[in-house]
């Protein structure tokens, strides 16, 4: 099927079909231990896959692996000696003093201890990592919407899978007719339904690949979105800790390496897998003690794959956090190409990237080992396969247990058999790898955030009243210390606060808790009486905004740019609120005027002017809390103070929080706090505070004489 041909092209059987099966084989065997995944979430919001291991009769003995193991001892060792020593499986019972016998019995127990061992799934111990059979059935829970045309392809598949046993079958028949030199118009017949039969089965492979390639490129589309949107939900912390580069990683290659395997490889199990179903029917009805022990030597050779397999994809999860890391050292460079150039360290850049490629490198290495240790060791169990089955194939044809024509239709589904497991085997450690991908792009796709649940709130009219009460703050990175304690504050309708206080005195966290970036641990912060969390997003953004100090504008329009995350504002609308923020008269003389792209992060924009972009941005959603946290820091005085009587003359409309570090701003405030180490310790107007003679007249002091020394006054 599609994009990978599922047929492969073999030395020496000719045309052979792949299979998955041992995939299924794997996965069918943990199933059939009693294994069930259980789906919850930790305290952090990551998803934990646990998995009961057995059913509940066995849970409780610490030994049930040796238990059932030893239980199975003797009925396998006769059945195996039925096979290897025929006339023997009595004897065998009361052959206990035979060395050979007992260590055959031996040699199969620990072979059959090891096989229940390796198929067991995986524990999780890690939050939020998913087993590698979890992320197979998570991929497959994918499909769950498209399952009417799963039902379709499953028809198709199943016509065709049983088209493709013509030609094994309808061989046979003839070399009996030929044996038997029966009528040659039976012959004729025999050649043309086999080739109607083949043709057919052609026909509904190509309807098949039509309409499972369709949906497979639908849920790869809707995957990568899923991914996106549900990143874009995280609360601010995830953002803090998780590097963006690690997220770029996940939303763009891990999730093109997933629809990959989903594309791909799961094709291939589906389709190899009902090929196996329909080969080992067939080969059953032909000889089924043969068949039995195809089977049995599978087992013991899905244990190569399994093996090499983990271990590859322990190597390619390594490879790709590494990856990720030199991603990271890029973007950073790139995203900070003036600081790089200004300090002329771009040599030194280069060489933290070719650091952190050396480590991908030699992760590479091991891997490539890795890889070809696999092929190798699955080349060897193949071949040990092969000779296997053409030995106890010949003895049966000796024993004259099939007939010549059922031998010849027997080895040739035999063949397509082995051939498919050997094209599985190779193709094991990747399929494990693409699984490996999909194991992050889950628990990004299933992390739930930590966010208290979105509130519903929606009030006709909001005075824009904000209250903090005692409110105590560590941001998670560092949760131990405490940036704001105990802080109580009120921000009134109509008026103009301002908060001052020393560089990394809580300033701007107190906006990031306002604007909901952070939940604080202790205490309240309420708009209207109500808490914050309690009015919907939507709402809630719409009436609190924000203009920072650094504002981050968007490789967009400047009229895109004011009218950010809001669906229809005329350009009028956007004209006269960058009236308000003095924009308009340089949005007017740039050659496009309002529809001039601001460039990447606003890069061509000077930083006064997207300071005024951002302003207008704030304004043309006429909130009811307007925040300003050194919004004005890169304009000139007369612009500033422009501005500021806009503000101050406006005041009665809404609620102003102004942070800022130049106090000629704050003097005209209603009211001003002043934040120490994370408490306000005063608060008043100018007058007051100087009167005080404390923290703020200090601050002010400061500021004047410095400015007094600059004028030379
Ligand atoms: N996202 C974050 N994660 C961890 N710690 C942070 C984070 N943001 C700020 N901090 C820390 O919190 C403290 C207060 O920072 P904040 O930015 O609120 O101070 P500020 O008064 O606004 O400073 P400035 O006037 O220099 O802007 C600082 O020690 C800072 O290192």
């Amino acid at each position: 099927m599609p994009p990978y041909p599922g047929r492969y092209l073999c030395a020496d059987f000719g045309v052979m079909s792949a299979s998955n099966k041992h995939h299924e084989f794997a996965h069918s065997g943990s199933l059939a231990g009693g294994t069930f995944p259980i789906i919850s979430s930790d305290p952090r919001g990551h998803i934990v896959h646990s998995w009961s291991k057995l059913p509940s009769w066995l849970e409780g003995d610490p030994f049930p692996v040796p238990r059932i193991v030893l239980s199975l001892l003797i009925p396998s060792c006769v059945t195996v000696s039925s096979f290897v020593l025929p006339n023997s499986s009595s004897e065998i019972l009361y052959s206990w003093r035979r060395w050979d016998l007992l260590l055959l019995c031996y040699l199969f127990t620990t072979t059959s201890a090891i096989i229940w061992q390796q198929m067991s799934p995986f524990e999780d111990e890690e939050p939020g990592t998913s087993a590698p059979s979890g992320s197979l059935r998570r991929l497959l829970s994918l499909l769950t919407p498209y399952v009417h045309r799963f039902v379709i392809v499953s028809v198709f598949l199943i016509l065709s899978s049983w088209g493709e046993m013509a030609l094994p079958s309808y061989t046979g028949r003839m070399t009996d007719w030929i044996l038997n030199k029966e009528d040659p118009s039976a012959f004729r017949t025999a050649i043309t339904a086999m080739s109607l039969i083949t043709i057919s089965s052609a026909v509904t492979e190509f309807l098949c690949d039509c309409i499972y390639n369709t949906t497979m490129s639908r849920i790869h589309t809707q995957t990568q979105g899923q991914v996106l949107r549900s990143v874009l939900k995280q609360e601010m912390a995830f953002f803090d800790t998780v590097p963006t580069g690690d997220i770029t990683s996940r939303v763009t290659s891990d999730i093109t390496a997933m629809s990959e395997s989903l594309s791909s490889d799961l094709s291939l199990l589906m389709w190899y897998f009902m090929r196996a179903v329909f080969l080992s029917a067939y080969m059953c009805s032909l000889s089924p003690k043969l068949t039995i022990f195809t089977m049995m030597c599978l087992c013991v050779i899905t244990l190569v794959p399994k093996v090499s397999g983990t271990f590859s994809q322990d190597l390619a999860v390594k490879v790709q956090e590494s990856l990720s890391k030199a991603n990271q050292v890029a973007l950073e460079t790139f995203s900070n190409m003036k600081t790089v150039i200004s300090f002329a360290n771009e040599d030194g850049e280069s060489q933290r990237y070719e650091s952190k490629m050396y480590d991908t490198y030699q992760l590479n290495k091991w891997e490539a080992l890795a890889y070809g240790f696999s092929s190798v060791a699955n080349s060897f169990s193949s071949l040990a396969l092969k000779v296997g089955i053409l030995y106890f194939g010949g003895r049966l044809v000796t024993n004259g247990e099939v007939t010549g024509g059922n031998l010849v239709s027997f080895v040739l589904y035999e063949m397509q058999f082995t051939s498919a497991v050997e094209v599985l085997l190779r193709m094991y450690p990747d399929v494990r790898k693409a699984v490996g991908s999909s194991e992050k792009v889950f628990e990004y796709m299933d992390r739930i955030p930590q966010m208290p649940k979105p509130g519903t709130h929606v009030p006709h009219k909001l005075k824009g009243h904000i209250q903090f009460q005692n409110v105590t703050f560590s941001y998670p990175k560092h949760p131990n210390i405490a940036v704001l304690q105990d802080v109580s504050f009120d921000l009134r309708p109509g008026e103009v606060t301002a908060l001052v206080g020393q560089c990394d005195a809580g300033k701007s966290t107190v906006l990031q808790l306002l604007l909901r970036f952070y939940e604080p641990q202790n205490g309240k912060i309420l708009l209207d009486g109500k808490p914050i969390a309690e009015y919907e997003n939507q709402f809630y953004r719409r009436k609190v905004s924000v203009v920072s100090q650094e504002p981050a504008l968007t490789s967009r329009s400047i009229q895109r740019n004011i009218a950010y995350g809001m669906e229809k504002v005329s350009l009028k609308s956007v004209q006269d609120v960058a009236k308000l923020a003095f924009a308009h008269d340089f949005i007017s003389e740039l050659s496009n005027g309002y529809q001039t792209g601001a460039g990447q992060k606003g890069g061509q924009l000077s930083g006064g002017q997207k300071q005024r972009v951002a302003l207008a941005r704030a304004l043309v959603r006429d909130p009811q809390v307007l925040i300003l946290d050194d919004a004005t820091s890169s304009l000139d005085t007369e612009t500033e103070l422009k501005i500021q009587n806009v503000l101050y003359e406006n005041a009665e409309k809404r609620t102003v929080l102004l942070i800022s570090h130049r106090m000629n701003t704050v003097q005209r405030a209603k009211h001003i706090l002043v934040l120490e180490d994370g408490q306000i310790t005063e608060q008043g107007n100018h007058d007051d505070l100087l009167v005080q003679r404390g923290s703020y007249w200090k601050l002010w002091n400061k500021q004047t004489s410095s400015f007094q020394k600059e004028n030379g006054e």
